[in-house]
């Protein structure tokens, strides 16, 4: 598909928001600016291994999953979730329930959201937070991501920001208050099959998941003259409970880390990527892996993403869950409170540092 050519009149510098989609609209770029050039980033990521032997990412049934859980005994595909998500901490989810139909309609409101003029998604710019429209930018010489996007927290309602969500063009807005209902049902569906895969109590993980927080990030990456030069999101671990990742045109670009190499996704079309978050991981105390991701971007096509991340309620306080650890299985993590973990996790995404590590428990000093 190719990019939208959208003249924009409005001159960047004026607003506090810059947005690569209308960088490159305004004028065919010789060279790509420098603060957006990855030095490390230069090689094939493959040039180490042959591509033919890239492993692919594991594809889960739904539908079989909700069957295994009825029909007890015939778990394999309960038995590959769990698998999966202790050795890769992500998958392709199929049959998920969610209708095509759904789909493209999100996949084509988001695309009109993205075409709007400059001037319009002005309005939603980022207000000193992380929420709102843009290309983020965090300081002067950070590397910056090639791409734009619209972040928004979702939930608990009162948390939505006024400028945001209520003012999105309203067929968007319906079709986004849909898909989140849709979302929030899976997400509760998938949290409660991992909770079991760990033997503790399902109700332990569901009800600190319940009515809980919820963010999504709508990404739009127009194609980029020199793509190996630079990256559409730079290799991260969200600070989720899970994430679903609907790649809405499902032009290629995810990326994941599995045993020092980073593996392409295959995009299929209509099925969501689901992959643990920093906070799985704590409450199993390491056993699912909240796995290290990033997002390629191409010289042809523009891709469209959209993510749904699910996090424990506010008020809440969460830590390797009690009936996972013992003497010989001291907990891994601190325990934290929603708050504090908020406010951490985003306070570690201004300096590019892990979140996760500094809530780990060096074992030696216990
Ligand atoms: O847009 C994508 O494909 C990836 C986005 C992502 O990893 C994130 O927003 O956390
Ligand atoms: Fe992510």
């Amino acid at each position: 598909m190719a990019t939208s050519k959208i003249a924009s009149t409005v001159d960047q510098s004026s607003h506090s928001v810059m947005s690569v989609q209308h960088l490159i609209a305004k004028e065919p770029l010789s060279s790509i600016p420098q603060h957006f050039v990855r030095q490390q980033e230069r090689q094939s990521p493959f040039s180490n291994i042959e591509t033919g032997s890239l492993p692919s990412i594991p594809t889960i049934d739904m539908e079989q999953l909700l069957s295994d859980v009825a029909a007890p005994g015939a778990d394999i595909e309960f038995q590959k979730l769990l698998s999966v998500c202790k050795e890769w901490g992500l998958f392709q989810l199929v049959n998920h329930g969610v209708s095509d139909s759904l789909l493209e309609k999100l996949k084509e409101e988001t695309e009109e959201f993205f075409q709007l003029p400059f001037e319009e998604k002005v309005k939603y710019k980022m207000e000193g937070d992380f929420e709102g429209y843009g290309n983020m930018v965090l300081s002067d010489n950070q590397k910056r991501d090639w791409g734009d996007r619209m972040y928004m927290v979702t939930n608990p309602l009162h948390k939505r920001k006024p400028y945001l969500f209520p003012e999105l063009p309203s067929s968007l807005r319906s079709t986004l208050e849909i898909y989140i209902e849709e979302l929030q049902k899976l997400s509760m569906k998938l949290l409660g099959l991992l909770a079991r895969g760990l033997k503790v109590e399902t109700r332990e993980v569901v009800e600190l998941f319940e009515d809980g927080m919820q963010s999504m990030r709508m990404g739009y990456y127009p194609p980029c003259p020199q793509p190996e030069l630079v990256m559409g999101v730079s290799a991260h671990t969200d600070g989720t409970g899970i994430t679903i990742l609907n790649q809405a045109n499902a032009v290629n670009g995810l990326q994941l880390k599995k045993d020092g190499v980073w593996v392409p996704v295959n995009a299929l079309p209509n099925a969501f990527l689901v992959n643990i978050g920093d906070i799985l991981e704590i409450l199993s105390n390491g056993i699912y892996k909240s796995v290290e991701h990033r997002a390629t971007v191409s010289s042809d096509e523009e891709r469209i993403s959209i993510a749904m991340f699910f996090y424990p309620k506010f008020g809440s306080e969460m830590g390797p869950l009690a009936s996972l650890t013992n003497p010989n299985n001291p907990p891994l993590f601190k325990r934290i409170g929603m708050e504090d973990y908020v406010q951490g996790f985003f306070s570690h995404l201004s300096t590019g540092r892990s979140h996760l590590q500094h809530l780990k428990i060096s074992l030696k000093n216990n």
